[in-house]
């Protein structure tokens, strides 16, 4: 049967590398192909990426949480080792935890309910992206069919992951408002568990890299799996930055979020009252569209049409003006009954807040 993952075959001439030359190769590897060089990645910390986005971010990386156990089980059933299975079987434990609310996944979760989804829409893993699915599926398929020398160097990434996961959790604490420590906390543990893991597989590799042959298998599979991470993030980029496409059956921004965040922007409040003080949330602004001739309310990856007096209404909303004081203003503009006008756009705001373009 031909291995569904060949390993591209190179001349003859390639040398055996001394354990340290092999070490500087693979380090090269992650110098030119680790994701912290793709630019979702610098958005994400550079603070650019709206809260869907990073929430999109969220819940794609779920699924590469859930399954590092599988794919470790798969690692372990072709460890004939008692030794070696030992060591590795640590890695299950990180992630699974020894009881229920412990370790890695669990973790994982908080930090996806901490940017607002519902734990059940997360584990549910529907709205996460295919190419999420088919790049995750793709390495625990590698390190089921690929010799476990490979198997393991495929996990040497994570050589690299600590600096990254450094300056993720400096820049989003930084440049984010809705992310707080606790949110962040599934990388406080992995600062330690990744170079134990990867000082681990890099002394196994270094020591069983034995042939020329060898060592190119073990570069390849770490290639492979700097493309694991990388095809992620440009399966998360393409749908949700740039040019913004959304398959049919992924997450959608307002899709498995729990009820609070409607509490919270004050969308399940009813109708405005003359107190409220509206305001366009973070990443929401109201445009004059050229092409359409109108204006638009333009918030992360959608665009609201608005008719005239919603355009009136939204040109007084800078989160000082009550809904009162817009009565007031629109009612002498209009000459018109401001008890009216207030009831009128109360309910209009309220309908607006319903879909995230306005909070209170
Ligand atoms: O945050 C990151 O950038 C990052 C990268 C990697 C990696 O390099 O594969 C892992 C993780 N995190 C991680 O949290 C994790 O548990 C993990 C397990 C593995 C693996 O290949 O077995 N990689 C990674």
């Amino acid at each position: 049967m031909t291995a569904p993952f060949p390993t591209p075959v190179t001349g003859d001439d390639q040398r055996l590398l001394s354990p340290d030359e092999l070490e500087a190769a693979l380090r090269d590897i992650g110098a030119r192909r680790y994701h912290n060089l793709h630019p979702f990645h610098r958005l994400l910390h550079d603070g650019k990426l709206s809260k869907d986005q990073v929430r999109a971010w969220a819940l794609n990386r779920y699924y590469y949480q859930a399954m590092i156990p599988v794919k470790d089980a798969a690692v372990l059933a072709r460890m004939h080792d008692a030794e070696l299975r030992r060591i590795w079987r640590q890695r299950i434990v990180d992630h699974d935890g020894d009881a229920p609310g412990d370790g890695g996944i669990e973790r994982w979760l908080k930090l996806a309910e901490g940017v607002g989804f519902r734990r059940d829409y997360v584990l549910s893993t529907r709205g996460i992206l295919s190419a999420t699915k088919f790049s995750v599926e793709a390495y625990v398929h590698f390190v089921k069919e690929k010799s476990l020398l490979e198997a393991i160097a495929s996990s040497l990434t994570e050589m690299f992951s600590p600096t990254i996961i450094s300056e993720r959790v400096s820049g989003m604490l930084k440049n984010y408002d809705f992310i707080t420590k606790d949110t962040l906390a599934y990388f406080d543990k992995r600062l330690t568990q990744a170079p134990r893991d990867a000082d681990f597989a890099l002394d196994y590799v270094k020591q069983h890299a034995t042939t020329p042959e060898l060592q190119r298998q073990a570069m390849a599979a770490l290639t492979f799996k700097c493309n694991v991470l990388w095809t992620q993030l440009d399966a998360l980029y393409f749908a949700y930055v740039a040019p913004g496409m959304v398959p049919p059956d992924a997450w959608q921004p307002g899709e498995g979020l729990v009820e609070e965040t409607a509490a919270a922007t004050g969308a399940a409040r009813g109708p405005f009252v003359t107190g409220d003080v509206p305001r366009l949330p973070r990443g929401v602004r109201l445009r004059f569209d050229d092409v359409r001739g109108k204006h638009v309310l333009l918030a992360p990856e959608r665009t609201f049409d608005l008719d005239d007096n919603a355009v009136a209404v939204l040109k007084l909303v800078d989160g000082q003006r009550s809904v009162g004081d817009i009565a007031g203003e629109l009612a002498a503009i209009y000459a018109a009954d401001r008890s009216v006008i207030e009831a009128d756009i109360g309910v209009m705001l309220a309908d607006l807040a319903q879909k995230r373009v306005l909070e209170r």
